[in-house]
């Protein structure tokens, strides 16, 4: 059997994930790949004591992989943005392929790094980046290759998630967003899993993906689940729907939806049971109909099936000299269609409305008067005794599908009566009929 050599850059959480699992199912692998798939190098700032690296070269400079003539495919396992994307096109210039866990990189540079790596005919692959362990790029470039997609929405953070779930169980933000750190599923910097940046990364990347469009990151809307109350979520319960933290791509005939903020999904939708570190995608193709994905989103091992897959699939084409290629969006590059994301005040959604008002006759009339002048249906309403003894009365409401403009017009309205207080508390609804 061929050899194909592999080096790695960064031993982290993924890094040594990626090591510990190619080593260990090194048979298995190469019965499946037709190949060797060989450690050769490994480079990172650290070496790791717990790793049984054996004999091959280790470095603390990354460059030392991309130039190593006999390194096939170089593994980028460093994160964030200058370094890698400087690592990966020296790479391509070398030559190599390249597989990524880094969303933020593809997201970002992948329009530039695709096609520098089109040019020089190798494989950029990108699979961990995506939800984790989930084999989702896989399902939408390949499995779902016949459709038109029109839908692609998930819990596609783990952090995130983790917070969430363990939030309804009456935990504190910040105590769990540590733990989540101290797993290894957190980003470098965690308010990119807490303000909602990395799950706009990779639903940049699936939208580009199912949809055949260029990666637009710069214009994906990114909202955050830190001022979510643990007040909300719980009353979000009592209307029969869980808060989770989506990114949700829908494609238009005018453009693309592409956002990413806390949503009411129904307790009885899977979605709404995908709890922890787990992530679910749900795509919705022409011909399939809704297909769901789900799995760990973030962890070591759970990464690197994913980083190995993609190794997998690079390096039996090395070692048979294929020239075939999956486009790296799913479609050639001359096929990507000219569709722009959409700006937040054209998307349409239902919502949740948590209103304080004072406690005056006639304030739930004027509420509903507003509503009703722009257009907007109630599907329920909740008026609770005051819990805070001061004259005010929380009211909640949940609306039917509206588009933003006519709900942010609404808001400023109701913000602006002298029977409410403070900001109006919003929050978007989906059912994914
Ligand atoms: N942790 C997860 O569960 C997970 C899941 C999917 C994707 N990812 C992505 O995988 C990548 C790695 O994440 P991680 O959690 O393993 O991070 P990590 O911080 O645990 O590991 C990164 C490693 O790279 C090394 N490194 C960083 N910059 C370097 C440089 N310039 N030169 C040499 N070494 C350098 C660091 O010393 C560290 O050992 C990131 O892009 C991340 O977004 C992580
Ligand atoms: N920080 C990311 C890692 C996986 O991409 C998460 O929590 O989902
Ligand atoms: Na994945």
């Amino acid at each position: 059997m061929k050899d194909v050599n592999v080096g790695i850059c960064g031993l982290g959480t993924v890094g040594g994930g990626t090591f510990n699992v190619l080593t260990r199912n090194a048979a298995i692998i190469a019965g499946r790949a037709g190949c060797n798939i060989r450690i050769t190098r490994v480079a990172s700032r650290h070496s790791r004591d717990d790793l049984e690296l054996g004999s091959f070269p280790f470095s603390t400079d990354i460059f030392d992989v991309v130039n190593d003539p006999d390194i096939d495919i170089v593994v980028e396992l460093i994160g964030g943005y200058d370094a890698a994307k400087e690592l990966v096109l020296a790479a391509i210039a070398q030559g190599k392929h390249v597989v990524t866990a880094n969303k933020a990189l593809i997201a970002v540079h992948g329009n530039e790094i695709f096609e520098a790596a089109e040019k020089a005919g190798v494989v950029v692959a990108y699979e961990a980046g995506v939800a984790g362990g989930i084999p989702v790029i896989k399902a939408v470039r390949e499995g779902l290759a016949a459709n038109r997609i029109d839908t692609i929405a998930g819990i596609i953070n783990g952090t995130g998630n983790y917070i969430l779930t363990e939030m309804r169980a009456g935990r504190e933000f910040g105590e769990v967003l540590k733990e989540a750190q101290a797993l290894g599923y957190a980003e470098a910097d965690p308010t990119f899993d807490v303000e909602g940046i990395d799950a706009a990364h990779k639903l940049t990347i699936l939208a580009a993906s199912g949809f055949g469009v260029p990666l637009q990151f710069e214009k994906a809307y990114t909202e955050g689940i830190s001022g979510i109350t643990p007040y909300d979520i719980s009353h979000a319960e009592l209307l029969g729907y869980r808060v989770k933290h989506l990114g949700i791509a829908r494609r238009r005939d005018d453009g693309i939806e592409l956002r990413v903020h806390p949503t009411l999904v129904p307790q009885s939708h899977l979605i709404a049971q995908v709890d922890g570190v787990l992530n679910a995608v749900l795509v919705d193709g022409d011909a399939v109909g809704q297909t769901m994905y789900y799995g760990p989103g973030a962890g070591d091992e759970a990464t690197a099936s994913a980083v190995i897959a993609d190794i997998v699939d690079v390096a039996r084409a090395v070692a048979s000299n294929s020239q075939q290629r999956v486009p790296y969006l799913g479609f050639r590059p001359e096929a990507l269609e000219d569709l722009s994301v959409l700006p937040m005040e054209d998307v349409q959604s239902a919502y949740y409305l948590r209103i304080q008002a004072f406690d005056h006759p006639g304030v739930l009339a004027k509420i509903a008067a507003i509503l009703s002048e722009h257009g907007i249906n109630i599907e329920s309403i909740m008026q609770k005794e005051s819990e805070f003894k001061d004259g005010r009365i929380p009211v909640i409401i949940l609306t039917h599908t509206v588009q933003e403009r006519q709900m942010n017009l609404a808001i400023e309205e109701m913000e602006a009566l002298a029977d409410i207080d403070g900001k109006v508390v919003r929050i978007r609804a989906e059912n994914f009929n």
